[in-house]
């Protein structure tokens, strides 16, 4: 832990972190292009570009226009800066107990299959304060994440997310808003479904006292330390794709013709799921699936190395004269896998530069590769084309 090492605190400014032992520039894997590490890479240097010094500014300038806002609130060291540095930093989980309190509204861009970003509030802000610019807060919001503590008292933290909503329902009543029970980690499984029965429960009350009823939120149990956090973002953001119905039905077309068990559509960088076939999402196959294009970027590391000139004119020279591009079928990263214990393989295949296809397939399949390879490569021509036509139009 080079921290430990160093004695230094890590502020909530300093976003050098680049996640683990993933330094070294990877350059040419084999003739496929890997764009999966490319991502990784890009990230990296655009962690390092920020400057450490510069102190983000209050209000949204022009550049922010147009993308939606995920807006984290909630009580002071509820897990706000946490969040944000494990789900979009890689930062690992043990890390954030180092992270100092967050003094101004930390803003970060995500640059992704859809630019978003993500606003992350000192929790002793109180922005119904008249001086602030709620428009400029809430105006372009995607959705309004908050908080809660679940290993402490949370009573404080409901009344102010009760007060939040009332004061935003009357100008702004279509905000999404999605309360993330946090902390849930080292608690029973009995004690976590009382909390969140509790939680809404007082929710609810407060506004059909003010006679709001059935505004729009969604509750998730979450935790840095397991997938559940990336779990609740991915439903979060799913929230926020316009085409998702088309995405879903594409990805159900290949479960039922290629007989899968499970298909994600990942975006590479946050290991968010922005899309899934309609059978429920089970924990096991996302976390098998997440750590899956690790797996992938992991060995484009030992094998991205350098290859010398002379070499790749040797593959390109007789008896094949071709560009080594030419001589491959796929020019993504394509991968499938086969997992010992249950027999069931595991089949990735890169869409573009942020997004990846992972599935779980059935027992027996590996014999009908090439039928799963030819229906992959129609949907991904679907996905690619979906995703198209929504640029266009925006
Ligand atoms: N057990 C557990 N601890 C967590 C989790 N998420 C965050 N923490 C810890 O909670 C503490 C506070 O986290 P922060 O992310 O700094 O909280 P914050 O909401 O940004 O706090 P302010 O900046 O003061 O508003 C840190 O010590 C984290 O390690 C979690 O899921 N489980």
């Amino acid at each position: 832990m080079p921290l430990l090492y160093t004695g230094r605190r890590r502020t909530k400014l300093d976003r050098k972190y680049n996640g683990p032992a993933r330094q070294g520039p990877v350059r040419h894997i084999s003739p496929a292009q890997l764009n999966l590490e490319r991502v990784y890479e890009q990230n990296r240097l655009n962690s390092q570009k920020k400057d450490v010094a510069k102190v983000p500014e209050p209000a949204p300038g022009p550049a922010a226009k147009g993308k939606p806002r995920l807006l984290l609130m909630g009580q002071r060291r509820s897990g706000k800066s946490s969040i944000s540095s494990v789900v979009f930093h890689k930062m690992p989980p043990n890390e954030t107990l180092f992270l100092e309190s967050t003094a101004r509204i930390q803003k970060d861009s995500m640059h992704s299959f859809m630019d978003f970003q993500v606003w992350d509030f000192p929790g002793q802000v109180d922005f119904l304060d008249p001086s602030f610019d709620l428009d400029a807060i809430f105006g372009e919001i995607g959705a309004l994440i908050w908080v809660i503590d679940a290993q402490d008292e949370y009573l404080e933290a409901i009344n102010r997310l009760n007060s939040t909503i009332l004061n935003l329902q009357p100008s702004y009543p279509n905000i999404n808003i999605e309360v993330f029970i946090h902390k849930v980690d080292g608690l029973s499984d009995d004690y976590k479904l009382d909390i969140q029965r509790d939680i809404m429960q007082r929710i609810q009350d407060e506004l059909s006292d003010h006679g709001i009823e059935n505004a729009p939120i969604n509750y998730h149990l979450t935790s840095i330390y397991n997938h559940s956090i990336f779990e609740a973002f991915s439903k979060v953001i799913q929230e926020l794709i316009p085409h998702l119905p088309t995405l879903e039905a594409l990805l159900n077309d290949l479960c039922r013709s290629c007989r899968f068990q499970k298909a994600y559509l990942f975006d590479v960088l946050s290991k968010i799921y922005i899309a899934t076939d309609s059978s429920p999402v089970d924990m096991p196959s996302y976390e098998i699936c997440s750590d899956y294009i690790d797996v992938i970027v992991d060995v484009s590391e030992i094998y991205g190395w350098a290859r010398p000139s002379e070499y790749i004119a040797q593959l390109e020279g007789e008896p094949w004269n071709k560009k080594l591009e030419d001589q491959v079928a796929c020019k993504d990263a394509e991968s499938a896998i086969v997992l010992t214990d249950m027999k069931r393989p595991i089949m990735l295949r890169e869409v573009n530069k942020y997004l990846a296809l992972v599935a779980i397939m059935r027992e027996g399949s590996f014999e009908k590769m090439p039928l799963v390879t030819m229906n992959v490569e129609t949907v991904v021509a679907g996905l690619t084309e979906v995703f198209e036509i929504t640029k266009q139009r925006k």
